[in-house]
């Protein structure tokens, strides 16, 4: 079909705001099926300096389009003269995090199930080159059958800026991080407080185990209700990571706590799975936590009711 504008579809209710932008369920008024179109405010891009993180954020979503589960797909853009568009999946059921909160906290089957639809995301993420940067259960979503799709890429980091699939020229590796125009100051993006590992914090290195570290918070999290790390202040939260001072509530899974210490690690080189060689993090999946978990058809399963 010939290249759509937003006459194509007929937006409907707001499903999701952030600073830089906006997204609606939308429907295609020649196919009638739903979307989740994010909009940009192109001033308030530029405004910002954010030009690059949008660039990303296309780029990334280009680089895992092929990929048939785990994430939110990128089917068409396009811009009118104050906006830049993006058709995404709509997700239907929302966010983990609405799930989270409904229910308090998840049964260990239903955690366990989702822990290893993320792991077996960030393991097809990770191996094209990218790096997420700000998971969280707000930007995990669940599809209409229920299974998991990693949405918002606007903070990510791509390793190998070669593999990115575009015509227009790449972001080179050294203005990935700084979000000022003065590329001697550069400052890296840092992730949502809760979730931000200490590497991301302190030296500022993003590697593939910053996502390993969230995975270890969200895990605690759909078992115990609430993510590791929680204080007033990002300020207090921060000093929290790096003092790494957490505990586990009373009658948490010892198999959960026992892979959630070895994921919330201060040295990003010594949590598990990080130096697991391949596509793989073989050592997270042969994880007792993951006993019984069938890797090769969970995507095809039935996700276990949250209630
Ligand atoms: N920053 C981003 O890129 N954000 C994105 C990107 C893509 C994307 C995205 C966000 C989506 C967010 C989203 C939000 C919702 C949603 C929000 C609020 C209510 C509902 C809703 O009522 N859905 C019907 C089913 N509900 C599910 C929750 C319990 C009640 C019944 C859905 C569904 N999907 C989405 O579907 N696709």
């Amino acid at each position: 079909h010939s290249k759509r504008t937003a006459k194509d579809y007929i937006f409907g209710k707001l499903i999701g705001d952030g600073c830089y932008s906006t997204v609606f369920l939308a429907k295609d008024i020649h196919t009638g099926k739903e979307y989740a179109i994010k909009v940009c405010e192109k001033s308030h891009i530029v405004r910002h300096q954010k030009v690059q993180y949008i660039k990303r954020e296309k780029d990334a979503l280009n680089m895992l389009f092929g990929v048939p589960h785990g994430f939110v797909k990128l089917y068409c853009t396009f811009q009118d003269e104050e906006r830049l568009y993006f058709v995404l999946s709509y997700a239907k059921n929302g966010e983990l995090l609405h799930y989270i909160n409904k229910v308090g906290s998840f049964e260990l089957n239903v955690a366990k199930f989702y822990a290893a639809e993320l792991l077996m995301a960030l393991e097809k993420m990770h191996a094209v080159g990218i790096i997420h940067r700000d998971l969280k259960p707000e930007n995990i979503l669940l599809d209409e059958n229920m299974h998991l799709q990693i949405a918002d890429f606007g903070t990510v980091k791509i390793l190998d800026p070669q593999k990115i699939r575009s015509s227009t020229p790449t972001v080179p590796e050294d203005e990935q991080n700084s979000t000022s125009t003065d590329r001697s100051r550069k400052i890296s993006f840092v992730g949502t407080a809760q979730y931000v590992s200490p590497d991301l914090l302190q030296n500022r290195v993003d590697t593939r185990s910053s996502d390993l570290w969230a995975l270890g918070c969200i895990i605690y999290q759909m078992i115990s209700g609430l993510p590791p790390f929680r204080a007033s202040t990002e300020f207090l939260t921060f000093q929290k990571i790096l003092k790494m001072d957490y505990e586990f509530p009373e009658g948490f899974p010892a198999d959960a706590k026992d892979l959630v210490e070895k994921l919330l690690v201060l040295d990003h080189n010594k949590r598990l799975g990080a130096s697991d060689e391949g596509f793989t993090y073989e050592s997270i999946r042969k994880h007792p936590f993951f006993e019984g978990i069938d890797w090769e058809n969970i995507w095809d399963e039935t996700p276990p009711k949250i209630s």
